[in-house]
């Protein structure tokens, strides 16, 4: 939750007592239930105050709070948040229940759904389970996540993580100087989707970069306003009017691309290969405009940036295990040879790099906390749920359950030796790890995310050795996407034989 948390907490509390006598019976309608049956008990809460519950308690980094108080009141919780109830679930074999429950498969509403999607009926992300919902999330496959889409779109990586090498190669031959390793990688990856959305046809990517930035964090806010929705209007925290700022941002850009993309496609001009254009030219006239716009936002808010924090909290994590790198880069010595760059064919003979970004996943979950709404009343594990209830599933967590893992924070890839394969098998499942979720909202970008994340560490740890310029602060920022607090900077020194 943002800092300024306490000074809206004193502004509520003001306003909170005069609504409370007017609002409460009809905000206690729509507030979840739990446990109402009478032979079912709701989940253990941790004490909240009045009117707040535990909005405050939770912090600056929500998911590590809730792993805190998860030790003391279980790993199927219930919190208040305002006037909502909230059940927190962080063990595997609970998040397991939740997530492929058929019931639980919608997302919570509120101010992320109004102000940064384009609604619960249009688009995949914050989309109501059904028909539209199923056709958005299709045409997201078929257009650009499929397995043969991702094969189409190998030469766009190919060329945005060349340009990559290429500048770090120069750093490397120049002053010894550190690379912001952070701000390359999110460049690279914003690159990477916005020319499979949009073809060449786009704006200025650094715009579109500190906008899914903005809209990741914001996503991510504990919102007070969705929690206290009477005094929402107030906008206490300013979270809606930023919210309004990324929309307006998104909306022209998408709608000066399709407008050219139209006109290209009347006029007969033939247009690369791109996400819109073949979205559009599989639909002709009859494509929802709005609907497009809502997949392209939900795909570039959600494709982008996963796959270069992952990529930034791996290298992290060999930066500082050196045993670890020395061990990938011998594979990859003996896989690839120093003699030329990885290529795409060379991953799957690089059984320990998946190893180290399996293990990198499950200390640090992009999205840490997945949540899911009910759309029926249903029943989960002894507890009763009504139509509306809101759950999360803290992955943050269940990756550090000791319950699971021998010494869970330690970061030791050899755990997964012998594991069936990739982190794709059975969902995105090892025991005790769902980084893409479950379900039938589990991730449809798996397999292009996994495809990114695997060719630009394996480029960056076999071309380079790289030395950090101090000590490196693990410190996370909480987001719907957990990065990084501070940049990670790095000196890289080129390692192939000279010419490759
Ligand atoms: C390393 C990379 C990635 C990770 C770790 C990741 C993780 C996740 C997780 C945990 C969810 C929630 C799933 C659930 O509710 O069970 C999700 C949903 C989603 N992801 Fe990804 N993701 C990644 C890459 C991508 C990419 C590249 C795309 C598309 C370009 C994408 C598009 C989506 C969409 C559209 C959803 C919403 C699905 C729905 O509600 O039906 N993701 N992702």
């Amino acid at each position: 939750m943002a800092p300024d948390t306490l000074l809206v907490a004193i502004a509520v509390a003001a306003a909170a007592a005069a609504a409370r006598f007017f609002a409460l019976p009809l905000l206690r309608k729509k507030t979840t239930q739990i446990g109402r049956g009478e032979s079912f008990r709701p989940p253990p809460s941790p004490p909240g105050l009045p009117i707040l519950g535990n909005l405050l308690a939770l912090g600056t980094l929500p998911h590590q709070t809730l792993r805190k108080l998860a030790e003391a009141y279980g790993t199927v919780m219930g919190i208040k948040l305002g006037f909502v109830r909230v059940v927190m679930v962080s063990s595997f074999a609970a998040a397991q229940k939740f997530l492929r429950e058929p019931a639980f498969t919608n997302r919570p509403g509120g101010d992320v759904t109004v102000y940064l999607t384009y609604g619960q009926q249009k688009g995949v992300l914050a989309s109501e389970y059904g028909d539209t919902w199923r056709e958005s999330r299709n045409l997201c496959l078929s257009h650009m996540l499929s397995t043969r889409k991702i094969q189409a779109f190998r030469g766009v990586r190919n060329e945005k993580i060349q340009r990559l090498l290429g500048s770090l190669k120069k750093a490397a031959e120049g002053s010894h100087k550190p690379v912001d390793l952070s701000e390359a990688l999110a460049s690279m990856s914003m690159a990477i989707v916005c020319r499979i959305l949009f073809g060449k046809v786009h704006g200025d990517e650094a715009t579109i970069q500190k906008t899914v930035r903005e809209a990741t964090q914001l996503a991510g806010v504990f919102n007070i306003n969705d929690y206290l929705p009477f005094i929402g209007f107030l906008d206490l925290n300013g979270v809606r009017r930023r919210m309004k700022a990324v929309r307006r941002v998104y909306d022209s850009l998408f709608e000066e691309v399709i407008d050219k993309y139209c006109r290209s496609l009347n006029e007969g001009v033939k247009v690369e290969d791109s996400v819109i254009a073949s979205i559009l030219s599989s639909m002709g006239t009859q494509y929802d405009r709005v609907n497009l716009k809502a997949i392209l936002m939900d795909t570039i808010t959600a494709g982008s940036d996963s796959s270069a924090i992952t990529v930034e909290w791996t290298l992290s994590e060999l930066l500082t295990h050196p045993r670890v790198m020395r061990k990938l880069q011998q594979e990859l010595e003996e896989a690839v040879g120093m003699d030329r760059m990885v290529e795409e064919e060379d991953l799957p003979k690089l059984p320990y790099l998946e190893m180290v970004i399996k293990e990198s996943m499950r200390l640090h979950p992009v999205i840490p906390l997945i949540p899911r709404q009910a759309r029926e009343d249903c029943v989960i594990g002894g507890f009763q749920f009504e139509k509306g209830s809101q759950v999360v599933v803290n992955l943050w967590a269940m990756g550090r359950d000791p319950n699971e893992w021998v010494n869970p924070d330690a970061f030791y890839p050899e755990r997964f030796e012998g594991s069936s394969g990739g982190a794709e098998d059975r969902d995105g499942l090892e025991p005790g790890f769902l980084p893409f979720g479950a379900g039938n909202r589990r991730c449809p970008g798996m397999q292009m995310g996994l495809t990114t994340v695997r060719f630009v560490v394996a480029q960056l740890v076999h071309c380079f050795d790289w030395e950090l310029p101090g000590e490196l602060d693990m410190s996370e920022k909480f987001g719907l996407s957990l990065a990084r607090a501070k940049n990670l900077l790095a000196v890289p020194t080129y390692r192939l034989r000279p010419g490759s």
